[in-house]
């Protein structure tokens, strides 16, 4: 009987179907979703299955349960050890196209108009062959903690990506999320202190994810934030927890999307801003995925750490979060270090 990798194969050297291959966080269990006709459902709470949203939220991909196969394989092969990958040659003139954006939030932000701004940016790396399965393997196998994904749709195209963000989990009326932001590089011989400027730019992502669940969701709780490593990279982290009212699933991650780790606050106003500004299309970067189950646990995660390859080339997507105390050259260099993530495995 074919099992998930023959169908993961099959699946990603046609790219004719849409499909997922996944894994959680921690998890030693592979899950594959393929859909058994070239028909684009849209999103529907009430039914099981993948969900594959842009940035700006509109027109989520999903792929139901009912209309696709799925497979679970066990993953089985020890952690491979992520190598001290050199960094890329620095691009003088995206460089200073990123640093002006950044300045420009900078002043956005000095004059009110703007609490914190997330910029991004993305990058091509040439690539003649892509061998989709082996470098999901490596993924796989280089960072367990993350949420571990590759996913194909005609019009999206391929992507990939270990992101450290869950977005929501919900199961009955539990539901949990995390406030994730501040960046530094891991260095495992010197103990992480954070400076006020990161520990500033967490807290507002904490402060508008409690504020938006409210009336929504009871009996909020709130940890302390910690340090949290996700690959090559640490950041402070945030749990949240409560009990959601039924069926307010849907207008939960309405509110929660996307949070100001991702995007900025004001929301409406700063997502306009990105999309005017950045200068190219975020596209799924920093949308969100995952699954959604309405009579078991809905588990969704913020789409970063990713790329997204095509015939002859892979696009890396980064950004890193603005406030009024951020300095445009060392923003640049935690887009740099987060890009690592995905050039690690590609190597
Ligand atoms: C925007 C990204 O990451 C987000 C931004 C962070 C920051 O500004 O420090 C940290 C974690 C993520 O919430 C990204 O990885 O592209």
């Amino acid at each position: 009987m074919a099992g998930l990798f023959d169908f993961f194969e099959e699946a990603a050297a046609s790219q004719v179907l849409p499909f997922a291959v996944y894994c959680k966080p921690g998890s030693n269990i592979i899950t594959g979703i393929f859909q058994r006709l070239p028909h684009r459902h849209s999103i529907n709470f009430n039914k099981k299955g993948f969900v594959f949203a842009p940035f700006t939220g509109n027109q989520a991909i999903f792929i139901p349960d009912y209309a696709s196969v799925v497979v679970t394989a066990p993953l089985e092969a020890a952690p491979y050890p992520v190598s001290a990958v050199a960094q890329p040659d620095v691009d003088t003139s995206a460089k200073e196209a990123f640093e002006r954006l950044v300045s420009k939030s900078i002043e956005l932000i000095m004059q009110g108009t703007f609490e914190k701004l997330v910029c991004s940016r993305t990058e091509r790396i040439p690539l003649e062959k892509c061998d989709v399965v082996a470098v999901y393997k490596k993924m796989l196998r280089a960072y367990p903690n993350a949420f571990r994904y590759c996913f194909f749709d005609p019009l999206a195209g391929l992507w990939m990506g270990a992101t450290p963000e869950q977005l929501l989990k919900a199961d009955g009326g539990n539901i949990s999320t995390v406030a994730l932001a501040g960046t530094q590089l891991y260095d495992e011989n010197n103990e992480v202190l954070w400076p006020e400027k990161e520990k500033q730019e967490q807290q507002f992502v904490t402060d508008y994810i409690t504020g938006q669940l409210h009336g929504l969701v009871s009996d909020i709780s709130v940890s302390n934030p910690y340090t949290f490593r996700a690959g090559n990279i640490v950041h402070i982290k945030t749990d949240i927890w409560g009990t959601a009212s039924p069926g307010s699933l849907r207008q939960i991650l309405q509110r929660l999307h996307p949070t100001p780790a991702v995007c900025g606050l004001p929301k409406q106003e700063a997502m306009q801003f990105l999309l005017h500004n950045e200068g190219y299309n975020r596209e799924y970067y920093s949308g969100f995925l995952g699954e959604v189950n309405p009579d078991g646990q809905t588990d969704l995660f913020v789409n970063l750490r990713c790329m997204k390859i095509d015939d002859n080339s892979v696009q890396l997507f980064m950004g890193c979060g603005v406030t009024k105390d951020s300095d445009p050259e060392k923003e640049f260099m935690e887009t740099v270090n987060k890009s690592m993530t995905m050039r690690k495995i590609l190597v």
